[in-house]
């Protein structure tokens, strides 16, 4: 990344919607670099996993190990729930820009209605409008709906609740696949159930594109979560980068849903599950839209490195952090943050092997 280059005011809107050409400020242009981004069907195929196999313990662990994404079959949440979610984020991203900038985020929050947070780290603009939620929708909703807005908060509370419910599920499968039992995790409460996790929800809308193969719908980035789960459209765009392969494209599977390693599951695995890479692209002619469901721990748990991970050849390579201290880190370091939380590196001054920083933009 260019840090150099002057940067752009992340918070210039625009209407992508009706753009007919590509203005210059949106124009990533590293043709070789969009390129890149093959279908995995020609080689390892990015895991597809079901959820009612007998190993799927093994699976996630595996799939965890070795890709850090993985498809979800089987993951009981109902269709419904996602066609409803997916139509909702169709109503919020097709009002007057004028109607969004009324939930528009402001510079010392969170949530709200805008460009992606990583814009700053960018000489351009990200070819992508959303919609980060946390906690309750009702807020940005009076916003966009004075009128009534229920329907959206009920349809949004409904997703909340499968996505937390398979959220649970999945985290006990990859904690599973590392040894590790419910009595081992103190702020899994008494019945697992891992109930004060703060799940935000980004809708993220990406509009047809007059020129998509010089533009990025959202640059290369790791989530700082313990697991995002990604509700694709039926439209390609994500895209996860694999050592040694480059850029591979993650389709829609009608029926599936997305699952991604974050940061601070890279940190409670002490490494051994690292976050993965990813962005995604643009196309011509559709309309994508995206709802990322970002799953981390209570705000005030410490995340460090499992004690049953740890012993005389396996130092803890990561000191305690919490999901907001490091969304902090995150915010002034972006893809290095990391390196920042990471012990060995201060104090021999290694670089962080899932230091992503020298990956190019897009
Ligand atoms: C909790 C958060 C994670 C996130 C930053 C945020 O404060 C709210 C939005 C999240 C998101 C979604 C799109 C990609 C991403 C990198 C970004 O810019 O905003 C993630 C952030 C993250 O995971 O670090
Ligand atoms: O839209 C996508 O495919 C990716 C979205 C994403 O990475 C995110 O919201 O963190
Ligand atoms: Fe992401």
């Amino acid at each position: 990344m260019n840090m150099s280059s002057k940067l752009l005011k992340p918070d210039s809107h625009l209407d992508l919607n009706s753009m007919k050409e590509l203005p210059d400020s949106y124009a990533w242009s590293s043709s070789a670099d969009h390129a890149d981004g093959q279908n995995s069907s020609g080689s390892d195929p990015v895991p597809v996993i079901n959820l009612e196999d007998p190993n799927v313990m093994m699976h996630v662990g595996h799939a965890c190990k070795t890709w850090g994404v993985f498809y979800v079959m089987n993951h009981g949440v109902p269709m419904t729930v996602l066609d409803e979610m997916e139509a909702s984020g169709r109503d919020v991203f097709s009002l007057p820009l004028d109607q969004k900038l009324r939930a528009a985020r402001s510079a010392d929050r969170v949530s709200g209605y805008g460009v992606a947070q990583i814009s700053s780290f960018f000489p351009k603009l990200m070819w992508s409008e959303g919609l980060t939620i946390v906690g309750s929708p009702h807020e940005h909703a009076q916003k966009l709906w004075p009128q009534g807005h229920i329907h959206f908060c009920e349809v949004v509370e409904e997703y909340k609740k499968e996505m937390n419910k398979l959220a649970n599920k999945i985290m006990w499968l990859v904690l599973g696949s590392l040894g590790i039992t419910k009595g081992d995790i103190k702020w899994a409460g008494p019945t697992g159930e891992l109930k004060e996790a703060c799940p935000v929800l980004q809708l993220n809308s990406y509009p047809a594109c007059p020129d998509p193969d010089r533009a990025m719908g959202l640059a290369a980035h790791t989530d700082s979560t313990l697991l995002t789960i990604l509700h694709q459209n039926n439209t390609s765009g994500l895209q996860v980068r694999r050592e040694g392969t480059g850029w591979v494209t993650v389709p829609p599977i009608r029926d599936a849903l997305v699952v991604n390693v974050g940061d601070l599951l890279h940190i409670l695995s002490n490494g051994l599950y690292s976050s993965v890479l990813h962005r995604a692209m643009v196309n011509r002619t559709q309309h994508r839209l995206s709802v990322a469901y970002l799953y981390g721990p209570p705000s005030n748990v410490r995340i460090s490195p499992l004690s049953k991970l740890i012993d005389n050849s396996h130092p803890p390579l990561y000191r305690p952090v919490t999901w907001s201290e490091y969304l902090g880190t995150k915010a002034k370091h972006f893809n290095n943050a990391l390196s920042f939380v990471r012990l060995c590196a201060q104090i021999n001054g290694f670089v962080d092997v899932n230091d992503h920083s020298s990956v190019l933009v897009g």
